[in-house]
């Protein structure tokens, strides 16, 4: 899988190199490409932005810098196997899905916006070349698309075959399919006995029934108290 960030602050994907995903690169798993937007610049303040048609707040991205990054970057032959991801407010909420998805991709490129957001015509441009996605992390405001392809660089990766030691313990993870679409139970290890708190007794019984019944018990709790909205999900096994 080869990932490719474009952006006003290539350096925000230098974390890469010493995280997990930084292994995976070592490894082979994924190649990493970051790329400064201002290079596609040919003025002598390298601007990538200007005042937004229509009037209102801030400044908005200029295209012209987007398509020639394209050019160079991904080229310019239509390839529905590439994935262009553009991180935003206005974006489909990311799942654990779209990562699991996106996660046996062989390309991904992340445009990462500021300011506004970018000029609508690049996003135009790509969907007529490559698979856009729209996507936002969550409903809160960042000050720009770099720390969500973070984010989604990670989600994607763990999932990516080779990548996790133990492949196993990704099926027992919240919002996993193998969780019915549940919260994943608390986690406990030693010492049982930890200032004046204990590992609850069914964990320490050696009966995997019971432990188990426990674990789907505190799963559905928590998922009643803290994501109402995934008890009524046709994949929770809640209803
Ligand atoms: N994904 C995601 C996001 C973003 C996000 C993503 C890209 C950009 C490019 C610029 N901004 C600043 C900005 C601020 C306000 C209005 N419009 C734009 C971005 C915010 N904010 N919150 C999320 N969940």
């Amino acid at each position: 899988m080869r990932l490719d960030y474009l952006s006003i602050f290539p350096a925000y994907f230098d974390v890469l190199d010493i995280s997990l995903v930084g292994k995976a690169a070592i490894n082979g798993l994924v190649e990493i490409h970051a790329h400064d937007l201002r290079d596609w610049t040919h003025d002598r303040h390298r601007t990538v932005d200007d005042t937004p048609c229509g009037g209102g707040a801030g400044m908005v991205m200029k295209p012209d810098p987007w398509g020639e990054a394209f050019d160079e970057i991904i080229g310019t032959e239509s390839d529905p196997s590439v994935h262009v991801i553009f991180p935003a407010p206005s974006g489909t909420p990311f799942t654990q899905s779209a990562a699991a998805e996106l996660s046996s991709a062989q390309r991904i490129v992340f445009c990462c916006g500021r300011y506004e957001g970018i000029d609508h015509r690049v996003i135009d441009y790509a969907r007529s070349m490559w698979t856009v996605h729209e996507v936002s992390l969550g409903d809160y405001v960042l000050n720009g698309g770099e720390v969500a392809a973070l984010a989604i660089t990670e989600a994607v990766v763990r999932l990516v075959p080779g990548f996790m030691g133990n492949p196993e313990s990704l099926a027992e993870e919240s919002f996993s399919a193998g969780q019915d679409g549940l919260l994943e139970y608390p986690l406990f290890t030693r010492p049982v006995s930890w200032r004046g708190l204990d590992v609850p007794e069914v964990l320490m019984s050696g009966h995997h029934g019971r432990i188990a019944s426990w674990r789907r018990d505190e799963s559905v709790r928590l998922t009643r108290e803290r994501r109402p909205d995934l008890t009524d999900s046709d994949s929770s096994g809640i209803h």
